[in-house]
Order: structure tokens, then sequence, then C-alpha cells
């Protein structure tokens, strides 16, 4: 069997508790933490800067997925690398030369992703797929949490697998944006590796219990 990811995404975290939080999830079942940057210019939202991301890495036990919603990502990819992200995924739509965003990512050590806005069809992604170890695909318009899951993205999910596996990649699939318990099993069911939670599991009464519940739905 296949592991699958559970990343809590931090931004939805209490960040008047955000110590306690990140304590929450090293203790949890989860197997990521998920973080957004949001510069306020690609996405309507700006989350948090580099001060913020370095309070996290310093308490956080679990691997680092960082996923950038800012233009011309290239210009902090080794900032982000200094500051402990293990993964790092910038947006299609933010990067006119992909392919060397992807190098850059690589030489600096980390593991690359490329996200996609729902718009963005995932065959775009079809002459770097080999080089890409995860693609993100945006299961809402990027920018907030506690949005509506988007349907077509099970459909999204379908094309891509279909994508890496002509390819003989082994790129994971990975998903951001609604997702809870009632849709976690048909996104696994469909070819998605990582599942990212925010509102649901950071705004239930018992956060470690929701993490817990949602690892055995997926697993
Ligand atoms: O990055 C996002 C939006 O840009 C995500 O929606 C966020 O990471 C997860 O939030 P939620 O689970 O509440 O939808």
């Amino acid at each position: 069997m296949k592991p699958i990811y559970l990343a809590p995404s931090v931004l939805a975290a209490d960040f008047a508790n955000l110590e306690r939080d990140i304590k929450m999830v090293n203790n949890s079942k989860a197997d990521w933490f998920h973080i957004d940057i949001m510069d306020g210019l690609f996405v309507p939202n700006i989350s948090f800067g580099m001060p913020v991301l370095e309070a996290i890495t310093k308490h956080a036990e679990k691997t680092i997925d960082v996923h950038l919603m800012i233009v011309d990502p290239d210009r902090y990819i080794e900032t982000f690398a200094k500051l402990g992200s293990n993964r790092l995924t910038v947006h299609y739509e933010a990067c006119t030369h992909l392919h060397r965003t992807i190098q850059a990512i690589k030489v600096a050590g980390m593991k690359t992703g490329v996200a996609l806005n729902p718009h963005t069809p995932v065959n775009l992604l079809k002459d770097v797929i080999n080089n890409i170890d995860q693609v993100l695909i945006m299961s809402v318009n990027p920018g907030f949490g506690g949005q509506s899951f988007i349907d077509n993205t099970y459909k999204k999910i379908r094309e891509l697998k279909e994508i890496i596996l002509t390819h003989n990649a082994d790129t994971l699939i990975e998903i951001d944006g609604g997702v809870t318990n009632k849709n976690a099993r048909e996104l696994v069911d469909c070819g998605a590796d990582i599942l990212v939670a925010g509102s649901y599991i950071f705004k239930s009464e018992d956060a470690a219990k929701t993490i817990a519940n949602m690892k055995t739905i997926i697993s």
C-alpha cells in the first residue's frame, strides 16, 4: 500500500497559541506541516513572512511543506531552504521559466513542487513531470482557508495520475483546499498522495482526534 500523507495547514492554526498548535501537530498522527506563504499580489491575501516561518520551523518536528503563493518566487528559493523548508512548491502561473525554477529548488536541496490553480489544466505539466516531486492541485481558488471544495478536482487528479503513469514518473499528487473527512477517501481513490487540511482540523473541537480520524479514513 502506498503511503498517504496528511499535512495540516498552519494557515488555520490559532496564531495567538501557535507554539501549542505546532506541538499538537508534532504529537499527532499528521505526517507533514503545510505552510502557506501569500504575498498579497499573486493572491488577494497576505499570510505571514520569514520571521513567522522561522518560528514555526524552530518548533516543528515533521517535514515542512511550503506552498508559495507569491509572484516571482525565484527571489526567495535559497532563503526558504535556509529557514528549514524540506519541500517547496511554486505556482505554475507565477513562473515564466518554470524549468529553471524547478532546477533552482533542487540545487537548494529541497523537494520540488508545482501548484495549479483551479482553472489551469494538468496537461501543461507534461514536459516537466519527471522533474517534479509533487504537483499541488488547488481545490479552491488560492488565498483563503475555509472555502468550499471544487468538484472538478476529482477529474484533474485522474488526468494527472494518467500523465504520471504514462511518463513513468514518481511524482506525488497533493490536494489543498476544502479537504474534510467527507471527500478525503474519494480524493485518495482518484490518486491523491498528500492531503492538506486547514480549517477542518484546526477549527474542530479536538484537532489531534480529527487528524487521527482522517488518517484512518485515508489509510
Ligand atoms: O492555501 C489554501 C488557500 O490558499 C488552503 O485552502 C489552505 O491551505 C487550507 O485551508 P482549508 O482546509 O481551510 O481550505
